[in-house]
């Protein structure tokens, strides 16, 4: 027998196929700075087993009972604080740099976004993708250093829908950059004509990635690693005489040890040994946030001058400066090769 389109089921449609599909993705955000929406998100976020290790048997009773009824209050005042007129800048931002990847790689080739928390969310994103005649994604955790709670999780969130489709495109996923040339070549740029802008020469330019449980290290995730090589890489390209470069870890969440030394007292003691001088900048954020934002600039500011320091500064993400998204066009293009 010969199989013809007639066999088909009556509700077939001819699939469109063919092109190429670019997701980056970031963690996600409220849809407004209000204790409603920072809960929703927070409830998540929090609730993903990738982001906190403890049994969710335990864990939800702690996250629903008391860190649900707290948190989205004192966040939703920081959310307020740097909310623009299009929304949260972490989703603005994104959003942006998706925009301004279209049209560089070709005709065939869709490049979008998603949140792996809140929304767009990717598995509606991925259908949106595969609808438009994606047969071949590419999932691009916008994260240099992998992390098991940022990077895993964005591919586990794009696994559970990839197992619900009869026809599967082909995925790729961009992996960490966190000692890529072309990462390092962008930061170099970006933070010293950044530095050049300043009104004050720093004495100090501290290097801020988020923290982690410091278990998660002794489990084996690299993520402490690829921060320290960043550092290091990063730091011998930024070493000029009168400039120290330190490093340090923020957001610290909860009561469990994190990895040190912790942003907030590195600020502080920075100031106590006389440091008057310093400038923060977040290598490993792809996009302003509210942790950049409001945590280092705003809280930040306070703890470093009210410890004695004199002049502060933090500087911006990558975010859609030149030197981000020629980065970002070149490593997305290398994961694309043979694509397109
Ligand atoms: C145990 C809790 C958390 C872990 C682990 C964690 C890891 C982690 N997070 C980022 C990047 C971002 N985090 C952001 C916000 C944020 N992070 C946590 C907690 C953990 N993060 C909370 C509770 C929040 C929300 C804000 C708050 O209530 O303080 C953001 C910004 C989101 C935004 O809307 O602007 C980013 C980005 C990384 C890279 C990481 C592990 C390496
Ligand atoms: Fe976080
Ligand atoms: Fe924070």
């Amino acid at each position: 027998m010969t199989w013809t389109a007639q066999h088909l089921p009556a509700d077939h449609t001819p699939v469109k196929s063919g092109r190429i599909g670019v997701l980056l993705v970031n963690l996600g955000t409220p849809e407004a700075p209000e204790p409603a929406s920072v809960k929703k998100y927070l409830a998540e976020f929090l609730s993903d087993p990738r982001v906190i290790e403890i049994p969710q048997a335990i864990w939800q009773v702690i996250l629903r009972g008391i860190i649900l009824n707290v948190r989205p209050r004192k966040s939703a005042e920081a959310y307020k604080k740097v909310w623009t007129d299009r929304g949260s800048p972490l989703a603005v931002i994104t959003q942006d740099q998706a925009a301004g990847m279209a049209g560089r790689f070709g005709d065939g080739v869709m490049v979008d976004w998603a949140m792996r928390y809140g929304n767009p969310s990717i598995p509606d994103q991925l259908d949106k993708l595969k609808e438009a005649g994606c047969d071949r994604i590419l999932l691009a955790p916008l994260y240099p250093q992998y992390c098991g709670a940022t990077t895993a999780t964005v591919v586990d969130k794009a696994s559970r829908w990839l197992k619900k489709q009869r026809w599967q495109p082909a995925i790729r996923t961009l992996p960490p950059y966190h000692d890529d040339a072309l990462y390092l070549d962008a930061l170099e740029a970006d933070i010293t004509r950044q530095l050049e802008a300043l009104e004050f020469e720093p004495e100090v330019l501290l290097l801020s990635f988020h923290g982690m449980p410091e278990r998660t290290l002794l489990l084996g995730d690299p993520y402490h690693c690829h921060c320290q090589k960043t550092a290091r890489l990063l730091g011998e390209r930024l070493a000029k005489p009168g400039l120290r470069i330190e490093t340090s870890f923020q957001s610290r969440f909860g009561n469990a040890k994190w990895l040190e030394p912790a942003t907030d007292d590195t600020l502080v003691s920075e100031a106590e040994k006389g440091t008057k001088r310093l400038a923060v900048v977040a290598p490993g954020f792809a996009a302003d946030c509210v942790e950049t934002l409001e945590e280092l600039a705003i809280e930040g500011r306070d703890e470093f001058l009210e410890a004695g320091g004199k002049q502060f500064a933090v500087l911006s993400c990558l975010n859609t400066s030149q030197a981000g998204m020629h980065m970002l066009e070149a490593i997305l293009r290398r994961e694309l090769s043979g694509w397109i």
